[in-house]
Protein backbone atom coordinates (compact mmCIF):
# COMPACT_ATOMS: atom_id res chain seq x y z
CA UNK A 1 0.00 0.00 0.00
CA UNK A 2 1.65 3.56 -0.66
CA UNK A 3 0.87 5.93 1.98
CA UNK A 4 -0.57 9.12 0.96
CA UNK A 5 -0.66 12.42 3.05
CA UNK A 6 -3.26 14.92 2.82
CA UNK A 7 -2.50 17.60 5.45
CA UNK A 8 -5.08 20.06 4.63
CA UNK A 9 -8.93 20.53 4.41
CA UNK A 10 -9.43 18.92 1.15
CA UNK A 11 -12.94 17.31 0.30
CA UNK A 12 -13.41 13.63 1.31
CA UNK A 13 -13.60 12.56 -2.65
CA UNK A 14 -9.79 12.34 -2.43
CA UNK A 15 -9.39 10.05 -0.19
CA UNK A 16 -12.55 7.99 -1.06
CA UNK A 17 -11.57 7.86 -4.33
CA UNK A 18 -7.84 6.77 -3.59
CA UNK A 19 -9.41 4.01 -1.07
CA UNK A 20 -11.98 2.60 -3.68
CA UNK A 21 -8.49 2.20 -5.65
CA UNK A 22 -7.66 -0.35 -3.22
CA UNK A 23 -3.30 0.84 -3.50
CA UNK A 24 -3.62 3.67 -1.25
CA UNK A 25 -3.26 4.20 2.50
CA UNK A 26 -4.72 7.65 3.06
CA UNK A 27 -3.65 9.69 5.86
CA UNK A 28 -5.94 13.05 6.37
CA UNK A 29 -5.20 15.13 9.15
CA UNK A 30 -5.52 19.41 9.18
CA UNK A 31 -5.44 19.62 12.67
CA UNK A 32 -1.42 19.78 12.74
CA UNK A 33 1.64 21.21 11.09
CA UNK A 34 3.11 19.96 7.75
CA UNK A 35 6.03 19.62 9.40
CA UNK A 36 4.11 17.11 12.65
CA UNK A 37 2.77 14.91 10.21
CA UNK A 38 5.90 14.58 7.46
CA UNK A 39 8.10 12.77 10.59
CA UNK A 40 5.50 11.13 11.79
CA UNK A 41 4.77 10.10 7.98
CA UNK A 42 7.91 9.85 6.55
CA UNK A 43 7.35 6.96 4.61
CA UNK A 44 4.91 8.71 2.59
CA UNK A 45 4.84 8.19 -1.31
CA UNK A 46 2.32 10.73 -2.21
CA UNK A 47 1.28 14.52 -0.45
CA UNK A 48 -1.65 16.36 -1.34
CA UNK A 49 -1.56 19.53 -0.57
CA UNK A 50 -3.11 23.11 -0.95
CA UNK A 51 -1.74 26.35 -0.21
CA UNK A 52 0.30 24.51 2.40
CA UNK A 53 4.23 25.35 2.73
CA UNK A 54 6.28 22.28 1.35
CA UNK A 55 9.74 23.14 1.40
CA UNK A 56 13.49 21.64 1.26
CA UNK A 57 13.01 20.64 5.05
CA UNK A 58 9.30 18.88 4.24
CA UNK A 59 10.50 16.82 1.48
CA UNK A 60 13.82 15.52 2.93
CA UNK A 61 11.93 14.13 5.86
CA UNK A 62 9.72 11.99 3.85
CA UNK A 63 12.60 9.93 1.84
CA UNK A 64 10.38 7.54 0.15
CA UNK A 65 8.17 10.67 -1.30
CA UNK A 66 7.66 10.43 -4.79
CA UNK A 67 5.03 12.76 -6.22
CA UNK A 68 3.66 15.99 -4.56
CA UNK A 69 -0.31 17.23 -5.84
CA UNK A 70 -0.88 20.34 -5.77
CA UNK A 71 -4.73 20.47 -5.02
CA UNK A 72 -5.02 23.82 -7.33
CA UNK A 73 -3.24 25.78 -9.45
CA UNK A 74 0.00 27.39 -8.19
CA UNK A 75 2.71 25.73 -6.94
CA UNK A 76 4.42 28.74 -5.91
CA UNK A 77 4.37 27.24 -2.25
CA UNK A 78 6.53 24.05 -3.46
CA UNK A 79 10.02 23.71 -3.55
CA UNK A 80 9.64 22.49 -7.35
CA UNK A 81 14.20 22.26 -7.39
CA UNK A 82 14.40 20.58 -4.41
CA UNK A 83 11.75 18.08 -5.22
CA UNK A 84 13.34 17.43 -8.70
CA UNK A 85 16.59 17.04 -7.07
CA UNK A 86 14.97 14.36 -5.40
CA UNK A 87 13.16 12.71 -8.14
CA UNK A 88 10.15 13.94 -6.31
CA UNK A 89 7.48 14.84 -9.38
CA UNK A 90 5.34 17.63 -8.43
CA UNK A 91 2.03 18.16 -9.67
CA UNK A 92 -1.25 20.85 -9.81
CA UNK A 93 -4.72 20.22 -11.00
CA UNK A 94 -4.91 22.86 -13.48
CA UNK A 95 -8.38 24.52 -14.19
CA UNK A 96 -9.95 23.00 -11.09
CA UNK A 97 -10.74 25.66 -9.12
CA UNK A 98 -10.56 28.36 -12.03
CA UNK A 99 -14.46 29.11 -12.02
CA UNK A 100 -14.08 29.74 -8.08
CA UNK A 101 -11.96 32.41 -9.21
CA UNK A 102 -13.65 33.72 -12.14
CA UNK A 103 -16.84 34.37 -10.03
CA UNK A 104 -14.83 36.10 -7.15
CA UNK A 105 -13.02 38.52 -9.56
CA UNK A 106 -16.84 39.09 -10.49
CA UNK A 107 -17.87 39.64 -7.58
CA UNK A 108 -14.98 42.29 -6.31
CA UNK A 109 -15.95 44.25 -9.11
CA UNK A 110 -19.24 44.17 -8.51
CA UNK A 111 -18.94 44.75 -4.39
CA UNK A 112 -16.54 47.51 -4.96
CA UNK A 113 -18.67 49.62 -7.83
CA UNK A 114 -21.78 49.79 -5.61
CA UNK A 115 -19.65 49.59 -2.12
CA UNK A 116 -21.30 46.54 -1.00
CA UNK A 117 -18.91 46.17 1.85
CA UNK A 118 -18.90 49.66 3.50
CA UNK A 119 -22.57 50.16 2.74
CA UNK A 120 -23.44 46.96 4.34
CA UNK A 121 -21.15 48.19 7.59
CA UNK A 122 -22.71 51.85 7.77
CA UNK A 123 -26.27 50.70 7.19
CA UNK A 124 -25.55 48.39 10.23
CA UNK A 125 -24.20 50.87 11.81
CA UNK A 126 -27.92 52.32 11.81
CA UNK A 127 -26.67 55.09 9.68
CA UNK A 128 -28.37 56.25 5.87
CA UNK A 129 -25.65 56.94 3.92
CA UNK A 130 -27.60 56.99 0.24
CA UNK A 131 -25.59 60.06 -0.89
CA UNK A 132 -22.21 58.91 0.03
CA UNK A 133 -22.56 55.34 -1.98
CA UNK A 134 -23.29 56.89 -5.41
CA UNK A 135 -21.97 53.15 -7.40
CA UNK A 136 -20.64 52.95 -10.70
CA UNK A 137 -21.61 50.55 -13.62
CA UNK A 138 -19.35 47.54 -14.53
CA UNK A 139 -21.65 47.38 -17.94
CA UNK A 140 -19.71 48.57 -21.03
CA UNK A 141 -16.48 48.89 -19.22
CA UNK A 142 -12.82 47.72 -20.89
CA UNK A 143 -11.70 45.06 -19.09
CA UNK A 144 -7.79 43.98 -19.12
CA UNK A 145 -6.74 40.52 -18.11
CA UNK A 146 -3.20 39.77 -17.58
CA UNK A 147 -2.50 36.17 -18.26
CA UNK A 148 -5.21 34.35 -20.28
CA UNK A 149 -5.12 31.24 -18.68
CA UNK A 150 -7.76 29.14 -17.34
CA UNK A 151 -8.99 31.26 -14.83
CA UNK A 152 -8.09 34.66 -17.14
CA UNK A 153 -10.37 32.92 -19.85
CA UNK A 154 -13.61 32.22 -17.69
CA UNK A 155 -13.13 35.67 -16.32
CA UNK A 156 -13.72 36.63 -19.96
CA UNK A 157 -16.59 34.79 -20.56
CA UNK A 158 -18.10 35.51 -17.49
CA UNK A 159 -18.12 39.16 -18.21
CA UNK A 160 -19.65 38.63 -21.36
CA UNK A 161 -23.16 39.40 -20.30
CA UNK A 162 -22.08 42.73 -19.29
CA UNK A 163 -21.17 43.59 -22.78
CA UNK A 164 -17.38 44.48 -21.79
CA UNK A 165 -14.86 44.78 -23.76
CA UNK A 166 -12.14 42.41 -23.06
CA UNK A 167 -8.65 43.16 -23.65
CA UNK A 168 -6.07 40.25 -22.87
CA UNK A 169 -2.29 39.56 -22.87
CA UNK A 170 -0.60 36.90 -22.53
CA UNK A 171 3.13 35.98 -23.77
CA UNK A 172 1.56 32.73 -25.59
CA UNK A 173 -1.59 33.97 -27.05
CA UNK A 174 -2.44 34.07 -30.70
CA UNK A 175 -4.46 37.34 -31.62
CA UNK A 176 -6.73 33.96 -33.50
CA UNK A 177 -7.17 32.16 -30.13
CA UNK A 178 -7.95 35.59 -28.10
CA UNK A 179 -10.26 36.35 -30.90
CA UNK A 180 -12.18 32.80 -30.94
CA UNK A 181 -12.75 33.71 -27.02
CA UNK A 182 -14.42 36.70 -27.29
CA UNK A 183 -10.86 38.93 -26.65
CA UNK A 184 -8.36 41.23 -28.36
CA UNK A 185 -5.00 40.19 -27.74
CA UNK A 186 -2.47 43.38 -27.01
CA UNK A 187 0.46 44.62 -25.58
CA UNK A 188 0.75 44.59 -21.39
CA UNK A 189 1.44 48.38 -21.89
CA UNK A 190 -1.62 48.83 -23.33
CA UNK A 191 -3.91 46.87 -21.00
CA UNK A 192 -2.82 49.28 -18.55
CA UNK A 193 -3.45 52.42 -20.40
CA UNK A 194 -6.77 51.51 -21.68
CA UNK A 195 -8.80 49.55 -19.24
CA UNK A 196 -10.83 50.48 -16.52
CA UNK A 197 -10.47 47.10 -14.69
CA UNK A 198 -7.00 45.18 -15.06
CA UNK A 199 -7.23 41.54 -13.87
CA UNK A 200 -4.30 39.03 -12.71
CA UNK A 201 -3.73 35.94 -13.54
CA UNK A 202 -0.36 34.77 -14.39
CA UNK A 203 1.65 32.66 -12.21
CA UNK A 204 4.06 33.83 -9.64
CA UNK A 205 7.69 32.53 -10.74
CA UNK A 206 10.93 34.21 -11.63
CA UNK A 207 9.79 35.73 -15.01
CA UNK A 208 6.97 37.59 -13.50
CA UNK A 209 7.30 38.97 -10.07
CA UNK A 210 7.00 42.00 -9.50
CA UNK A 211 6.42 42.49 -13.03
CA UNK A 212 3.09 45.02 -12.42
CA UNK A 213 5.53 47.91 -11.33
CA UNK A 214 5.13 52.19 -11.20
CA UNK A 215 5.96 52.44 -14.99
CA UNK A 216 3.02 49.97 -15.88
CA UNK A 217 0.64 51.53 -12.93
CA UNK A 218 1.48 55.17 -14.23
CA UNK A 219 -0.31 54.53 -17.79
CA UNK A 220 -3.57 53.58 -15.44
CA UNK A 221 -6.52 56.01 -16.27
CA UNK A 222 -7.50 58.25 -13.13
CA UNK A 223 -10.09 55.81 -11.48
CA UNK A 224 -9.35 52.66 -12.93
CA UNK A 225 -9.31 49.35 -10.63
CA UNK A 226 -6.37 46.48 -10.06
CA UNK A 227 -7.14 43.45 -9.06
CA UNK A 228 -5.07 40.55 -7.96
CA UNK A 229 -6.46 37.31 -7.12
CA UNK A 230 -3.05 35.64 -8.34
CA UNK A 231 -0.13 35.85 -6.51
CA UNK A 232 0.95 39.25 -4.40
CA UNK A 233 4.21 38.78 -5.87
CA UNK A 234 3.70 39.82 -8.94
CA UNK A 235 2.57 42.95 -8.32
CA UNK A 236 4.69 45.95 -6.41
CA UNK A 237 2.93 47.34 -3.91
CA UNK A 238 5.28 50.24 -3.03
CA UNK A 239 4.78 51.06 -6.29
CA UNK A 240 0.87 50.87 -6.59
CA UNK A 241 1.23 52.82 -2.94
CA UNK A 242 3.23 55.88 -4.24
CA UNK A 243 0.63 56.38 -7.43
CA UNK A 244 -2.43 55.10 -5.58
CA UNK A 245 -4.13 58.57 -4.00
CA UNK A 246 -2.79 60.66 -7.06
CA UNK A 247 -4.59 58.83 -9.59
CA UNK A 248 -7.82 57.57 -7.60
CA UNK A 249 -7.04 54.03 -8.63
CA UNK A 250 -9.12 51.12 -7.08
CA UNK A 251 -7.08 47.63 -5.37
CA UNK A 252 -9.26 44.48 -4.63
CA UNK A 253 -6.92 41.67 -3.43
CA UNK A 254 -7.08 38.86 -2.29
CA UNK A 255 -3.15 37.42 -1.99
CA UNK A 256 -0.85 38.55 0.67
CA UNK A 257 3.22 37.57 0.59
CA UNK A 258 1.66 35.18 3.50
CA UNK A 259 -1.71 33.12 3.71
CA UNK A 260 -1.90 33.71 7.52
CA UNK A 261 -3.73 35.87 9.96
CA UNK A 262 -1.52 38.82 10.73
CA UNK A 263 -1.52 42.97 10.14
CA UNK A 264 -1.48 42.83 6.23
CA UNK A 265 0.76 45.23 4.60
CA UNK A 266 -1.45 46.05 1.83
CA UNK A 267 -4.33 47.06 4.22
CA UNK A 268 -3.59 50.69 3.27
CA UNK A 269 -3.78 50.60 -0.02
CA UNK A 270 -6.35 47.91 -0.56
CA UNK A 271 -10.10 48.84 -1.34
CA UNK A 272 -11.44 45.40 -0.61
CA UNK A 273 -9.28 42.21 1.21
CA UNK A 274 -10.05 38.36 1.04
CA UNK A 275 -8.02 35.60 3.17
CA UNK A 276 -7.06 34.25 -0.23
CA UNK A 277 -10.75 33.04 -0.84
CA UNK A 278 -10.53 32.82 -4.98
CA UNK A 279 -10.54 28.65 -4.35
CA UNK A 280 -12.58 28.68 -1.56
CA UNK A 281 -15.80 27.06 -2.96
CA UNK A 282 -17.75 23.65 -2.43
CA UNK A 283 -17.42 22.29 -6.04
CA UNK A 284 -13.72 24.18 -6.74
CA UNK A 285 -12.51 22.14 -3.33
CA UNK A 286 -14.50 19.02 -5.36
CA UNK A 287 -12.97 19.76 -8.37
CA UNK A 288 -9.84 20.01 -6.99
CA UNK A 289 -9.78 16.89 -4.49
CA UNK A 290 -11.11 14.93 -7.22
CA UNK A 291 -8.68 15.63 -9.71
CA UNK A 292 -5.97 15.16 -7.63
CA UNK A 293 -6.63 11.38 -6.88
CA UNK A 294 -7.58 10.84 -10.26
CA UNK A 295 -4.14 12.08 -11.06
CA UNK A 296 -2.15 10.43 -8.85
CA UNK A 297 -3.92 7.34 -10.19
CA UNK A 298 -3.76 7.92 -13.61
CA UNK A 299 0.39 8.44 -12.89
CA UNK A 300 0.74 5.41 -10.74
CA UNK A 301 -1.19 3.19 -13.28
CA UNK A 302 -0.69 4.52 -16.47
CA UNK A 303 2.39 6.67 -16.02
CA UNK A 304 0.64 9.81 -17.07
CA UNK A 305 2.75 12.69 -16.34
CA UNK A 306 1.31 15.43 -18.27
CA UNK A 307 0.79 17.60 -15.25
CA UNK A 308 3.99 17.34 -13.77
CA UNK A 309 5.22 20.81 -13.15
CA UNK A 310 8.91 20.29 -12.79
CA UNK A 311 10.56 17.66 -14.89
CA UNK A 312 12.99 20.29 -15.50
CA UNK A 313 16.70 19.77 -15.93
CA UNK A 314 17.54 18.46 -12.58
CA UNK A 315 19.85 20.92 -10.36
CA UNK A 316 23.47 20.32 -10.82
CA UNK A 317 23.09 18.95 -14.74
CA UNK A 318 23.78 21.31 -17.89
CA UNK A 319 20.65 21.40 -19.87
CA UNK A 320 23.46 20.93 -22.73
CA UNK A 321 23.52 17.20 -21.57
CA UNK A 322 19.90 16.75 -21.72
CA UNK A 323 19.67 17.54 -25.12
CA UNK A 324 23.01 15.91 -25.88
CA UNK A 325 20.89 12.64 -24.66
CA UNK A 326 18.56 12.77 -27.24
CA UNK A 327 20.85 13.88 -30.19
CA UNK A 328 23.05 10.86 -29.36
CA UNK A 329 19.76 8.67 -28.79
CA UNK A 330 18.13 10.12 -32.30
CA UNK A 331 21.63 9.56 -33.98
CA UNK A 332 21.43 5.92 -33.34
CA UNK A 333 17.88 6.00 -34.95
CA UNK A 334 18.55 7.97 -37.76
CA UNK A 335 21.74 5.10 -38.35
CA UNK A 336 19.62 2.35 -37.45
CA UNK A 337 16.29 3.47 -39.83
CA UNK A 338 13.84 4.86 -38.05
CA UNK A 339 11.63 1.69 -38.38
CA UNK A 340 13.25 -0.88 -37.00
CA UNK A 341 12.28 -2.79 -34.25
CA UNK A 342 14.55 -1.89 -31.19
CA UNK A 343 15.56 -4.81 -28.94
CA UNK A 344 18.11 -3.51 -26.77
CA UNK A 345 19.33 -0.02 -25.07
CA UNK A 346 22.62 0.01 -23.45
CA UNK A 347 23.84 3.47 -21.80
CA UNK A 348 27.41 4.45 -20.25
CA UNK A 349 26.93 7.70 -18.41
CA UNK A 350 30.67 9.07 -18.01
CA UNK A 351 31.81 11.70 -15.20
CA UNK A 352 28.89 13.50 -12.97
CA UNK A 353 26.07 12.51 -15.44
CA UNK A 354 26.41 8.69 -13.80
CA UNK A 355 24.32 9.78 -11.14
CA UNK A 356 21.35 11.63 -13.71
CA UNK A 357 21.86 8.51 -15.77
CA UNK A 358 17.99 8.03 -14.59
CA UNK A 359 16.95 11.17 -16.09
CA UNK A 360 19.07 11.01 -18.99
CA UNK A 361 17.50 7.90 -19.66
CA UNK A 362 13.97 9.69 -20.90
CA UNK A 363 15.63 11.92 -23.15
CA UNK A 364 16.77 8.88 -24.60
CA UNK A 365 13.81 6.96 -24.88
CA UNK A 366 12.17 10.07 -26.43
CA UNK A 367 14.52 10.70 -28.98
CA UNK A 368 13.95 6.62 -29.96
CA UNK A 369 10.59 6.80 -29.97
CA UNK A 370 7.67 9.02 -31.10
CA UNK A 371 5.09 7.33 -28.54
CA UNK A 372 7.08 8.81 -25.53
CA UNK A 373 7.48 11.86 -24.98
CA UNK A 374 10.06 14.18 -22.61
CA UNK A 375 8.19 15.23 -19.73
CA UNK A 376 7.51 12.06 -18.58
CA UNK A 377 9.78 10.49 -15.79
CA UNK A 378 12.00 7.01 -15.56
CA UNK A 379 9.51 4.68 -14.52
CA UNK A 380 7.44 5.61 -17.10
CA UNK A 381 10.21 5.06 -19.53
CA UNK A 382 11.29 1.91 -17.70
CA UNK A 383 7.29 0.59 -18.66
CA UNK A 384 7.22 2.06 -22.01
CA UNK A 385 10.29 -0.25 -22.96
CA UNK A 386 9.37 -3.17 -21.04
CA UNK A 387 5.87 -3.04 -22.90
CA UNK A 388 7.50 -2.72 -26.70
CA UNK A 389 10.10 -5.66 -25.20
CA UNK A 390 13.20 -3.46 -25.39
CA UNK A 391 15.58 -4.55 -23.18
CA UNK A 392 17.52 -1.77 -21.10
CA UNK A 393 21.21 -2.13 -19.75
CA UNK A 394 22.93 0.99 -17.64
CA UNK A 395 26.90 -0.27 -17.91
CA UNK A 396 29.32 1.04 -15.06
CA UNK A 397 31.29 3.28 -16.21
CA UNK A 398 35.18 3.28 -16.12
CA UNK A 399 36.29 6.46 -15.04
CA UNK A 400 39.95 6.21 -16.07
CA UNK A 401 38.98 6.41 -19.48
CA UNK A 402 39.38 9.92 -19.23
CA UNK A 403 36.18 11.15 -21.01
CA UNK A 404 34.97 13.81 -18.68
CA UNK A 405 31.24 14.14 -18.86
CA UNK A 406 30.27 12.19 -21.87
CA UNK A 407 27.32 9.78 -23.04
CA UNK A 408 27.35 6.79 -24.97
CA UNK A 409 23.70 5.20 -26.23
CA UNK A 410 24.00 1.74 -28.09
CA UNK A 411 21.01 0.46 -29.86
CA UNK A 412 20.30 -2.93 -31.17
CA UNK A 413 17.57 -3.23 -33.31
CA UNK A 414 16.91 -6.14 -35.35
CA UNK A 415 17.56 -6.68 -39.57
CA UNK A 416 15.60 -10.11 -39.55
CA UNK A 417 14.03 -12.16 -37.34
CA UNK A 418 17.23 -13.90 -36.46
CA UNK A 419 19.70 -10.58 -37.24
CA UNK A 420 20.50 -7.69 -35.00
CA UNK A 421 22.46 -4.51 -35.98
CA UNK A 422 23.89 -2.39 -32.91
CA UNK A 423 24.73 0.96 -33.30
CA UNK A 424 27.01 2.82 -31.04
CA UNK A 425 27.09 6.21 -30.53
CA UNK A 426 29.60 8.59 -27.86
CA UNK A 427 29.48 12.48 -27.37
CA UNK A 428 29.93 15.10 -24.99
CA UNK A 429 30.14 18.68 -24.58
CA UNK A 430 32.39 21.24 -25.47
CA UNK A 431 32.55 25.04 -25.05
CA UNK A 432 28.64 24.64 -24.59
CA UNK A 433 28.51 22.54 -27.36
CA UNK A 434 27.23 19.14 -28.25
CA UNK A 435 29.79 16.90 -30.02
CA UNK A 436 29.71 13.40 -31.22
CA UNK A 437 32.74 12.08 -30.75
CA UNK A 438 32.60 8.41 -31.78
CA UNK A 439 29.96 6.24 -34.10
CA UNK A 440 30.81 2.78 -34.15
CA UNK A 441 34.41 2.28 -34.49
CA UNK A 442 35.20 6.08 -36.33
CA UNK A 443 36.62 7.69 -33.23
CA UNK A 444 37.54 11.44 -32.52
CA UNK A 445 35.07 12.62 -35.15
CA UNK A 446 33.81 15.68 -32.54
CA UNK A 447 30.79 16.34 -35.05
CA UNK A 448 28.18 18.72 -33.80
CA UNK A 449 24.73 17.52 -34.15
CA UNK A 450 22.68 20.09 -35.83
CA UNK A 451 21.14 21.28 -38.74
CA UNK A 452 21.02 18.01 -41.40
CA UNK A 453 23.67 15.62 -41.36
CA UNK A 454 24.42 12.78 -44.26
CA UNK A 455 26.44 9.57 -43.29
CA UNK A 456 27.98 7.38 -45.40
CA UNK A 457 30.25 4.48 -44.68
CA UNK A 458 32.25 2.86 -47.28
CA UNK A 459 35.74 0.84 -48.40
CA UNK A 460 38.12 3.29 -48.27
CA UNK A 461 39.89 4.12 -51.31
CA UNK A 462 40.34 7.54 -53.31
CA UNK A 463 38.07 10.00 -55.08
CA UNK A 464 34.93 8.86 -52.97
CA UNK A 465 34.76 12.56 -51.08
CA UNK A 466 34.89 14.12 -54.32
CA UNK A 467 32.26 11.67 -55.78
CA UNK A 468 30.05 12.51 -52.74
CA UNK A 469 31.05 16.51 -52.99
CA UNK A 470 29.77 16.28 -56.81
CA UNK A 471 26.59 14.61 -56.80
CA UNK A 472 25.62 16.84 -53.90
CA UNK A 473 26.49 20.23 -55.49
CA UNK A 474 24.45 18.99 -58.50
CA UNK A 475 21.29 18.72 -56.21
CA UNK A 476 22.22 22.31 -54.90
CA UNK A 477 23.46 21.35 -51.65
CA UNK A 478 26.06 22.73 -49.96
CA UNK A 479 28.75 21.03 -47.24
CA UNK A 480 29.08 23.23 -44.18
CA UNK A 481 31.14 20.84 -42.58
CA UNK A 482 32.95 17.42 -42.56
CA UNK A 483 34.54 14.45 -40.96
CA UNK A 484 36.20 11.61 -42.98
CA UNK A 485 38.04 9.26 -40.51
CA UNK A 486 38.87 5.65 -41.44
CA UNK A 487 37.97 2.39 -38.99
CA UNK A 488 40.66 1.13 -37.01
CA UNK A 489 41.80 -1.75 -39.46
CA UNK A 490 41.76 1.13 -42.36
CA UNK A 491 39.61 -0.64 -44.40
CA UNK A 492 35.97 1.05 -44.13
CA UNK A 493 36.28 5.06 -44.20
CA UNK A 494 32.94 7.51 -42.90
CA UNK A 495 31.77 10.77 -44.31
CA UNK A 496 29.76 12.55 -41.76
CA UNK A 497 28.62 15.93 -43.31
CA UNK A 498 26.72 18.72 -42.30
CA UNK A 499 24.61 19.68 -45.46
CA UNK A 500 22.71 22.47 -45.95
CA UNK A 501 19.01 22.69 -46.94
CA UNK A 502 16.58 19.58 -45.92
CA UNK A 503 18.00 16.27 -46.57
CA UNK A 504 17.12 14.89 -49.73
CA UNK A 505 16.73 10.90 -49.64
CA UNK A 506 16.86 10.12 -53.10
CA UNK A 507 19.97 12.09 -53.51
CA UNK A 508 21.52 10.21 -50.17
CA UNK A 509 20.58 6.61 -52.33
CA UNK A 510 21.97 7.84 -55.34
CA UNK A 511 25.18 8.72 -53.87
CA UNK A 512 24.62 5.11 -51.71
CA UNK A 513 25.23 3.37 -55.41
CA UNK A 514 27.56 5.75 -57.03
CA UNK A 515 29.91 5.21 -54.17
CA UNK A 516 29.11 1.37 -53.08
CA UNK A 517 27.82 2.54 -49.63
CA UNK A 518 28.31 0.12 -46.90
CA UNK A 519 25.45 1.79 -45.11
CA UNK A 520 24.06 5.38 -46.13
CA UNK A 521 21.76 7.70 -43.64
CA UNK A 522 20.26 11.25 -43.62
CA UNK A 523 19.81 12.74 -40.18
CA UNK A 524 17.57 15.90 -39.17
CA UNK A 525 18.50 17.34 -36.23
N1 LIG B 1 -6.68 33.37 -5.38
C1 LIG B 1 -6.75 32.08 -5.49
O1 LIG B 1 -7.29 31.40 -4.65
C2 LIG B 1 -6.19 31.42 -6.69
C3 LIG B 1 -5.11 31.96 -7.35
N2 LIG B 1 -4.61 31.34 -8.44
C4 LIG B 1 -3.46 31.97 -9.11
O2 LIG B 1 -3.81 32.24 -10.45
C5 LIG B 1 -2.78 31.83 -11.32
C6 LIG B 1 -3.35 31.48 -12.66
O3 LIG B 1 -4.14 30.31 -12.56
P1 LIG B 1 -4.71 29.56 -13.85
O4 LIG B 1 -5.39 30.54 -14.73
O5 LIG B 1 -5.46 28.39 -13.37
O6 LIG B 1 -3.35 29.10 -14.53
P2 LIG B 1 -3.04 28.88 -16.06
O7 LIG B 1 -1.73 28.21 -16.11
O8 LIG B 1 -4.20 28.24 -16.74
O9 LIG B 1 -2.90 30.36 -16.64
C7 LIG B 1 -1.82 31.19 -16.38
C8 LIG B 1 -1.58 32.01 -17.64
O10 LIG B 1 -0.59 32.99 -17.36
C9 LIG B 1 0.17 33.13 -18.53
N3 LIG B 1 1.43 33.78 -18.24
C10 LIG B 1 2.63 33.23 -17.90
N4 LIG B 1 3.56 34.19 -17.77
C11 LIG B 1 2.94 35.36 -18.03
C12 LIG B 1 3.37 36.71 -18.06
N5 LIG B 1 4.64 37.03 -17.81
N6 LIG B 1 2.47 37.65 -18.37
C13 LIG B 1 1.19 37.35 -18.64
N7 LIG B 1 0.73 36.08 -18.64
C14 LIG B 1 1.60 35.12 -18.33
C15 LIG B 1 0.32 31.72 -19.04
O11 LIG B 1 0.66 31.73 -20.41
C16 LIG B 1 -1.07 31.17 -18.80
O12 LIG B 1 -1.89 31.32 -19.93
C17 LIG B 1 -2.13 30.65 -10.58
O13 LIG B 1 -0.79 30.50 -10.97
C18 LIG B 1 -2.26 31.04 -9.13
O14 LIG B 1 -1.11 31.73 -8.72
C19 LIG B 1 -5.13 30.18 -8.94
C20 LIG B 1 -6.20 29.60 -8.32
C21 LIG B 1 -6.79 30.15 -7.11
O1 LIG C 1 -4.92 27.08 -6.66
C1 LIG C 1 -4.31 28.10 -6.31
O2 LIG C 1 -3.33 28.56 -6.92
C2 LIG C 1 -4.75 28.84 -5.13
O3 LIG C 1 -4.22 29.89 -4.85
C3 LIG C 1 -5.80 28.26 -4.27
O4 LIG C 1 -5.25 28.12 -3.00
P1 LIG C 1 -5.99 27.23 -1.88
O5 LIG C 1 -6.09 25.86 -2.45
O6 LIG C 1 -7.33 27.87 -1.70
O7 LIG C 1 -5.15 27.32 -0.68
Amino acid sequence: MKKVLIPTKLDAVARETLNANGSYEVVQDDSQELATLASQHSDTYALIVRSEKVTAEIIDAMPTLKVIIRAGAGYNTIDIKHARSKGVDVMNTPGANANAVAEEVVALMLADARHVVAADASTRAGKWEKKNFMGKEVTGKTIGIVGFGAIGQLVAKRLSGFDVKILAYDPFLSDERARDLGAESVELTDIFAKCDYVSLHMPENDDTRGIINKSLIARMKNGATIINCARAGILNENDLRELKADKGLRFLNDVYPKDEAADQTVTDIADIMLPHLGASTVEANFNAAKRSATQLIGYDEKGIASYVVNRDVPMGLDRAYSELAYALAHTCRGIAGGNKQMKLIETSFYGDLARFGDWLLVQIVAALSDDFDRTQGYDAALEYLKEMGVEYFNRETDTSKGYGNAITVDVTTSVDAAHFKRVSVRGTVAEGNMMISRINDFDKLYFEPSGTAVLFIYKDRPGVIGQIGHTLAEAGINIDDMRNPHDPSGVDSLALMRITGKADCDVVEKIAQQIEALHASCISY
